[in-house]
């Protein structure tokens, strides 16, 4: 357990939910929901849903994809928050909590975010294409559409280990998911030197709450990604090998009569090396959930 004085990320073994018998998996379900409902925000590990080698593959052409000549990556911008496809240049988001448009606009001019990120939708969509780069072997391709399937099935899993834990049956969270309205969010934090993050408030990602149901997120190992724990203070989620990050995102919290906590974080400057005055480059892959389009929800009595 990763504790900081009284707010801890709990560290849970998902194999037993994946292969064991009711009572084994209605333990894992406990603990899940005590993260949610205590941090919003668990470290799964002991699954191999999403294979260490497919998140390896990932990374490895996520890094090789930013390091393209940035006029060859605008050739696949993203362009529609509906869409929500193709690639994000450094300084277009800013996460925030703010909700007034000039507010918004003012803090993205004076204190950008410093990342850009590329944005993969179902490939089976019926609305709307992904922007995939031209000009490789469809290795790319391949390798997303296979990370996006993957993350599906265990956001399935982890649905209904939540909706286990609260009392539901288990597929009552999935049962709106089969559209996969979901994204799959390639993301940089490009090296800059370590003088930038002693302006105020410069973040690499501004603090934020997803707004879906649960996001799976992978992390390299160079830290900085921080979680607000209940009395207000920013805690790291240090890089945990071959775990992987789940956190409620805003949809999932309300939906659960907000028993479930979508916690607000941020990334920032990992911890300075000694004498170190560059800040190298991080690299994560964020999966975004939702539910189908056109769905009703209310509040559960929960
Ligand atoms: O890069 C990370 O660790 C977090 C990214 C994140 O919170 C987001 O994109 O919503
Ligand atoms: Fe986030």
């Amino acid at each position: 357990m990763l504790t900081t004085s009284d707010f801890s990320i709990p560290v849970i073994d998902f194999g037993p939910f994946l292969s064991s018998d009711d009572s084994t998996q209605n333990a894992v379900a406990d603990q899940v929901i005590d993260g949610f409902t205590k941090a919003g925000f668990i470290y799964l590990v002991g699954q191999d849903i999403v294979p260490s080698d497919l998140q390896q593959r990932v990374f490895d052409l996520s890094a090789e994809f930013f390091a393209r000549p940035i006029e060859e990556k605008q050739e696949f911008a993203w362009s529609t928050p509906k869409a929500n496809r193709g690639y994000v240049s450094l300084g277009r988001e800013k996460t925030s909590t703010l909700t007034d448009r000039d507010a918004i606009k003012k803090l993205r001019k004076s204190t950008p975010d410093l990342k850009e990120s590329f944005e993969i939708g179902n490939e089976s969509d019926p609305e709307y294409e992904n922007h995939w780069p031209k000009g490789d072997d469809d290795r790319f391709k391949k390798t997303m559409i296979k990370m996006f399937h993957a993350c599906y099935v265990l956001e399935l899993q982890v649905l209904s280990s939540i909706a286990l834990g609260l009392g539901l049956p288990k597929n009552f969270f999935s049962a709106y998911c089969d559209e996969k309205v979901n994204n799959l969010r390639l993301l940089h934090y490009p090296s800059v030197p370590s003088s930038v993050f002693e302006k105020t408030n410069q973040t690499r990602a501004n603090a934020h709450c997803d707004y879906g149901l649960i996001t799976l997120l992978f992390q390299d190992d160079q830290g900085g990604l921080e979680i607000q724990s209940p009395s207000g203070e920013y805690v790291p989620a240090k890089p945990i090998a071959g775990s992987i990050i789940v956190n409620a995102g805003d949809l999932l919290a309300r939906w659960c009569n907000d028993r479930i906590k979508s916690t607000l974080h941020r990334v920032t400057s990992p911890p300075i090396k000694n004498g170190q005055d560059t800040t190298p480059a991080r690299y994560s892959v964020a999966y975004f959930t939702s539910t189908n389009r056109d769905v009703d929800i209310e509040v559960l009595d929960v």
